[in-house]
């Protein structure tokens, strides 16, 4: 498994089933759990359904996370771990109610359903008789009933992590909402036999925060990276050392956008949809920041560049690459377009994209430039603020001919 480029044909995804855990969602957390609404969880399967059969047409296997952590599960000493390492990276790291938790986890619930329980929130109520006398936290329950919270994005696979080249960088998210959706792909990336041959670029969590929503691989030891509300320079910077250190990179672009909720990664305003050509969300244009990193002398040296177009070509080792702008030239359409991730699409092979239909603006200009875009639903998917390339984890692709 490899993947090299953003475009090379897609063989293989790692996705994950919308389920109860959209359900678990309650107007008062939101905020916390980073949604702004409530998706209908029937009709987001059913889009997301359609989302894998479409990928599948194309000959792409597809896995999804849940299976392949229900095949770990059946192990006691995989499911031990499994479950600490969930207990570990979140909020009851340090609570006294972690041990009943655990017992519950381990002892009552049946181990082929336990990583769908773990994604869909576990409640102090299906805890209580685990735990000696009722605590403080018993008594709030009404108000804050769960004690690990639901994980609804974990439909966005492409935020766990990114394969570059033969191994596989586990992001560190900047919320800990998020925290416990990478804890499972570690644990994939251990002990899963789909995995074997493919190692963690480093096993120890980086110190700030980077997802993989702003990573974008534009060529064979070259990254473009977006600097965004989730991504840090920190990171940027510990990422590029070790990766130009290990002979892994060339170069890397880093691209600044505006810290805001509407554009939280920059596969929300950037993507690459041919060999030399991306779609790029033209209300950002004029406040991106560009930054070019380099390894000199075993330092990474940083230098601020202004072209977006030639930086590009650059990196991709071309004469001039072609950007195709979101939302048919008209700011508003853009903008509405933008929220409903008009750019977020999906390249399964070069100048061949997965968008959702209903961002017909965006689709037409892709379909005038030549690039066969193929439609899904995803209006119920689309209100976790993510699209096609949010929703999925590429493995593996081949290499650009
Ligand atoms: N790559 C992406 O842009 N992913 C979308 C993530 C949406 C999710 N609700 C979040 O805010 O983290």
């Amino acid at each position: 498994m490899k993947v090299e480029s953003e475009v090379g044909r897609l063989q293989a995804v790692l996705l994950h089933r919308p389920g109860p855990e959209l359900e678990n969602l309650v107007p008062r957390d939101l905020e916390r759990l980073l949604f702004e609404e409530i998706p209908w969880l029937p009709q987001a399967r059913r889009e997301h359904a359609g989302f894998a059969r479409q990928l599948e047409a194309l000959g792409v296997h597809v896995y999804y996370v849940e299976d392949l952590l229900r095949d770990l599960a059946r192990d006691p000493e995989l499911r031990e771990e499994m479950v600490e390492s969930q207990l570990e990276a979140s909020r009851l790291r340090r609570d006294p109610a972690r041990a009943a938790v655990r017992r519950c986890l381990l002892e009552e619930v049946p181990p082929e359903e336990l990583p769908d329980r773990l994604i869909a929130g576990i409640t102090k109520e299906a805890v209580r008789r685990w735990k000696q006398t009722p605590s403080l936290s018993d008594l709030t329950a009404p108000l804050n009933p769960f004690y690990l919270d639901p994980l609804p994005s974990m439909y966005f696979t492409r935020d766990h992590g990114a394969m570059i080249g033969p191994n596989l960088l586990v992001s560190q998210m900047t919320h800990r909402a998020r925290r416990r959706e990478t804890a499972f792909l570690r644990t994939l990336l251990r002990h899963h036999p789909l995995f074997q041959g493919v190692k963690a670029w480093w096993e120890e969590p980086l110190p700030t925060g980077i997802e993989g929503g702003d990573i974008l691989a534009v060529a064979p030891s070259a990254l473009v990276l977006g600097l965004s509300e989730r991504t840090s320079e920190a990171a940027i910077e510990v990422v590029a050392e070790r990766l130009f250190a290990a002979g892994a990179l060339r170069e890397i672009l880093v691209l600044q956008i505006p810290s805001r909720r509407a554009f939280m990664h920059l596969d929300t305003v950037f993507t690459m949809v041919d060999r030399e050509r991306f779609l790029i969300y033209p209300g950002i244009e004029e406040r991106l920041r560009l930054f070019r990193l380099a390894f000199d002398d075993g330092r990474v040296r940083a230098e601020e560049t202004t072209d977006l177009a030639r930086s590009l070509a650059r990196l991709v080792g071309v004469d001039r690459v072609e950007l195709l702008r979101s939302g048919g030239d008209d700011p508003i359409t853009a903008a509405r377009e933008q929220w409903a991730d008009s750019t977020n699409v999906l390249a399964v092979a070069p100048g061949q994209v997965i968008a959702y239909d209903r961002n017909e603006a965006t689709n037409r200009t892709l379909q005038r430039a030549g690039i066969e875009v193929l439609e899904i639903e995803g209006s119920e998917l689309v209100r976790g603020r993510g699209g096609p390339r949010c929703m999925s984890l590429p493995l593996d692709r081949l290499p650009l001919g």
